[in-house]
């Protein structure tokens, strides 16, 4: 039965040959219409099982403005070169300066003479002094190179030396790709057996038709709506910042208040309320990063020296210090915080939004800046979910438990704790979840009691509980990548951040 196909595949189809693959451009010249039609119309048909396409790749070189310019005035090594044997040079040295004046040249192009003369053999510099070695200029083959690229023939061309040129920065290589087209046995088939006509119906409406009135006589081709087109993406917010907000709304439907606060504070806040030892490798735990700015102002004058006390003497009848050095000029020194439980030590103090009363609950989702080697679980920065409860009788189970609620509202059920030391947590616990792909172990937090050197300071009684989770580590859980590259910073993996979706 003789297959009806739009007039652009009709022509490519009857043109094309089983036995020499043509190009585009070839299709092109011989059907008279445009290579984008061609291609399209190719297209069509290979999907039809029709035609075959093969694609390579196919490199080009460009001459640079610069390169033009030596192609008609000749490369500056050449011409310094030239210069140097009629001034003698081939004999004896001869000043640069005498030979530079007699060569023309500017002075980009004797930095570019200068730097490759040597290389090429044609002389030496010593003391001001230039020699000038036995050398063909004549017969230079980037000089050739660039000759045959102005003449518009690259054929043969050694890659060697177009390499060279491109790194001088006189020609520029371009890859482009071309197709060619090639009957399938099928589409023989349908050519020599079938028959194939051009179909009269036209597929879209042009100018013309509308000004000569044509459309009104002829037959349009019915749309095929699952005809491919191109794909159009838009924004979409990033899925870490909508994890992050979905955490939030975790948080807050539990009964927590979001925390704010500054990302570069003062030690004070971020260390020396902890109960972290100034002196103290713990100090530089995460090696965080100091600031060159100066040291904070204003730190509320009785803390200071409740926190101070605490460190020196510890709190309590029974309680010890450190018995090392503290001073409050380490105190105001500012760093970019290397975890959010400064905030913590803000709200907790009653300095951010005044004294709290038990029972409190406070949250937040904000960076971090820690100086780590980068791998496929650390970044210099990430998000950390810091919170904390504050009540008159706490126990680890509460601790436990808050956890189960909050990692069970992402799926999440396989939560595993392990005894960890905190200069300022006692009992403390790190969180390990279970990666989906991997199946391994992989730590997602930190948590623990605030003991009382943390909180009698800061004026607090009662219990608080509190914790320092991942988000980038909870990312990795719900969706199963694992290497947190793959969703921050410049090796991020693009498709993947197109097509996750966030799940509820
Ligand atoms: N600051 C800890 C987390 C944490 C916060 C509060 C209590 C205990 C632990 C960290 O960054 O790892």
């Amino acid at each position: 039965m003789t297959r009806t196909l739009p007039e652009a595949q009709h022509a490519v189809l009857t043109t094309a040959s089983a036995d020499d693959a043509q190009t585009i451009d070839e299709l092109a010249a011989e059907t008279g219409l445009k290579p984008e039609t061609v291609t399209g119309a190719a297209f069509e048909l290979e999907d039809a099982g029709l035609v075959a396409i093969d694609e390579s790749v196919v490199v080009d070189y460009t001459l640079t403005g610069e390169g033009e310019r030596y192609v008609e005035a000749g490369l500056p090594e050449v011409r310094l070169y030239r210069a140097a044997v009629d001034a003698g040079a081939r004999d004896d040295p001869v000043s640069m300066g005498q030979v530079i004046g007699a060569s023309g040249l500017n002075g980009g192009e004797v930095d570019v003479a200068l730097a490759n003369l040597a290389r090429k053999g044609y002389g030496r510099i010593d003391s001001g002094q230039l020699s000038a070695d036995d050398a063909d200029p004549d017969a230079d083959p980037e000089a050739d190179a660039l000759a045959a690229l102005a003449d518009g023939s690259d054929e043969g061309l050694d890659t060697a030396v177009l390499d060279q040129l491109e790194s001088r920065n006189l020609v520029e290589r371009h890859e482009r790709t071309v197709r060619s087209v090639r009957l399938t046995d099928d589409g023989v088939d349908a050519v020599m057996l079938e028959g194939v006509e051009a179909a009269e119906t036209v597929d879209r409406l042009t100018p013309e038709m509308l000004t000569t009135g044509e459309w009104r006589d002829v037959e349009f081709t019915a749309y095929n709506v699952e005809a491919d087109a191109p794909e159009h993406r838009g924004g979409k917010t990033h899925i870490l910042r909508q994890t992050a907000e979905r955490v939030k709304d975790v948080l807050v439907g539990m009964g927590f208040e979001e925390m704010d606060g500054p990302h570069a504070d003062a030690e004070f806040w971020i260390n020396d309320c902890l109960f972290m030892p100034q002196d103290h490798p713990a100090r530089t735990h995460w090696d965080q990063f100091a600031l060159d700015v100066p040291p904070m102002g204003e730190l509320p004058e009785e803390l200071v020296e409740r926190v101070e006390s605490a460190h020196r003497n510890g709190e309590g009848e029974d309680g010890d210090g450190y018995h090392s050095p503290w001073t409050e000029e380490v105190a105001r020194e500012v760093d970019l915080r290397g975890h959010t439980t400064s905030l913590s030590m803000r709200y907790l103090s009653g300095h951010a939004v005044g004294e709290l009363e038990p029972p409190q609950r406070y949250f937040s989702v904000e960076k971090v800046y820690r100086n780590d080697t980068l791998d496929p679980t650390h970044l210099l920065e990430f998000f950390q979910i810091e919170g904390w409860v504050m009540a008159e009788d706490l126990s680890v189970r509460d601790l436990m438990g808050t956890f189960t609620e909050f990692y069970s509202q992402f799926g999440i059920t396989d939560i595993q704790f392990k005894p960890h030391y905190n200069p300022y947590t006692e009992p403390s616990f790190e969180l390990f979840g279970r990666h989906p792909e991997t199946d391994e172990l992989i730590e997602i937090g930190n948590s623990g009691m605030f003991r009382d050197e943390v909180l009698r300071p800061l004026g607090v009684d009662c219990d608080v509980m509190a914790w320092g989770l991942a988000l980038e580590r909870l990312l990795m859980l719900i969706y199963g990548f694992d290497d947190i590259r793959d969703v921050h910073g410049t090796l991020c993996d693009l498709d993947l951040l197109r097509e996750t979706e966030v799940l509820y």
